[in-house]
């Protein structure tokens, strides 16, 4: 298991004299986690996130266990000489894949995301919602340890912004991090595991969310494992409830965009559980674990 990622009395100030945005800052991200940051404008959120990612160092402090990590930015720089496909290939080389995968892994992330029609459109033709995909599907195609999100939902479409929230729950399912900043409080509401305000240049630990779980249609999904079987990590996580009904039999509620995330990790579980039957759910959204 991978150690935590963790940042110690970390500050960030930008320029020799400049107000700090941050000071102090302590924050452990464990594996598999879902976290959410919240803030008023200005806060210092994207600048955490940056310090998170790596993409920026902290003034003071230290940053210590990042995983292999892939970031989505709040502005993404769509002028860049590559068609989509192009730019998304090369970096899936920097990601360390070889060029075949790397190619076939940028088709499959725009095929998920609805932008395959624009694979061959130079980056700098593309849409912001197009340009917007490019950036999600550039972070997703590494299966980074590590995700950070900065508003990365902002300008997708429907459908891709649920593809988006079900590569979340993928992530977190295979042990992976996932750090987001939205503006949408029903963003992935009812599944972060931690969630901190940034405010007057600290972190603040804030109670779990009473907002509704991801809206939206929920199923019930009763499976059957080994008669001391746990359930499954990643089941836990991506799961909006888990009741026990009998030894090694749970009722699941998820919500539906995760629905087949969840059936993959029970279903690859060792030893794998059997799903017992899915149904649409009728019952109020409550999360309990
Ligand atoms: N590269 C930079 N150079 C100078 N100041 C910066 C830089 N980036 C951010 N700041 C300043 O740091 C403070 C925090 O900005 P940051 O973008 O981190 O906040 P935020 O909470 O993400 O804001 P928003 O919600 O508006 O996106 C702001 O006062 C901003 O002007």
């Amino acid at each position: 298991m991978r150690p935590d990622l963790c940042l110690r009395e970390v500050g960030r100030r930008y320029g020799l004299r400049g107000p700090w945005v941050l000071r102090g800052v302590d924050l452990a991200v464990a594996p598999g986690r879902l976290v959410r940051i919240e803030g008023a404008n200005g806060s210092g959120k994207s600048t955490l996130l940056r310090l998170l990612a790596g993409i920026d160092a902290p003034s003071e402090g230290r940053v210590t266990g990042r995983p292999r990590t892939a970031y989505v930015p709040e502005r993404f720089p769509p002028a860049l000489p590559f068609t989509a496909a192009g730019y998304l290939t090369h970096l899936g080389t920097v990601h360390g894949l070889s060029r075949a995968t790397a190619a076939r892994a940028a088709g499959e992330w725009l095929e998920r995301l609805g932008a395959a029609a624009y694979a061959e459109t130079p980056m700098a033709r593309l849409s912001k919602g197009s340009s917007q995909k490019v950036a999600v599907a550039q972070a997703l195609l590494g299966e980074p340890g590590l995700l950070v999100l900065d508003e990365a939902w902002t300008g997708l479409d429907t459908a891709a912004r649920a593809e988006l929230e079900r590569a979340v729950a993928e992530r977190t399912a295979a042990g992976g991090s996932v750090v987001f900043v939205d503006h949408d409080p029903r963003r992935l509401a009812g599944l972060p595991d931690e969630r901190y305000a940034v405010r007057d240049t600290g972190l603040v630990r804030q109670e779990p969310s009473t907002a509704p779980i991801a809206s939206g249609p929920h199923l019930l999904v009763e499976t059957l494992g080994p008669p001391d079987g746990r359930l499954p990590e990643g089941v836990r996580r991506t799961a909006a409830s888990a009741e026990e009904t009998g030894p090694g039999r749970y009722r699941l509620r998820v919500p539906a965009p995760h629905s087949d995330v969840l059936l993959r990790t029970l279903l690859t579980a060792r030893p794998p559980w059997h799903v017992v039957s899915v149904t649409p759910s009728t019952m109020a959204p409550e999360r309990q674990q």
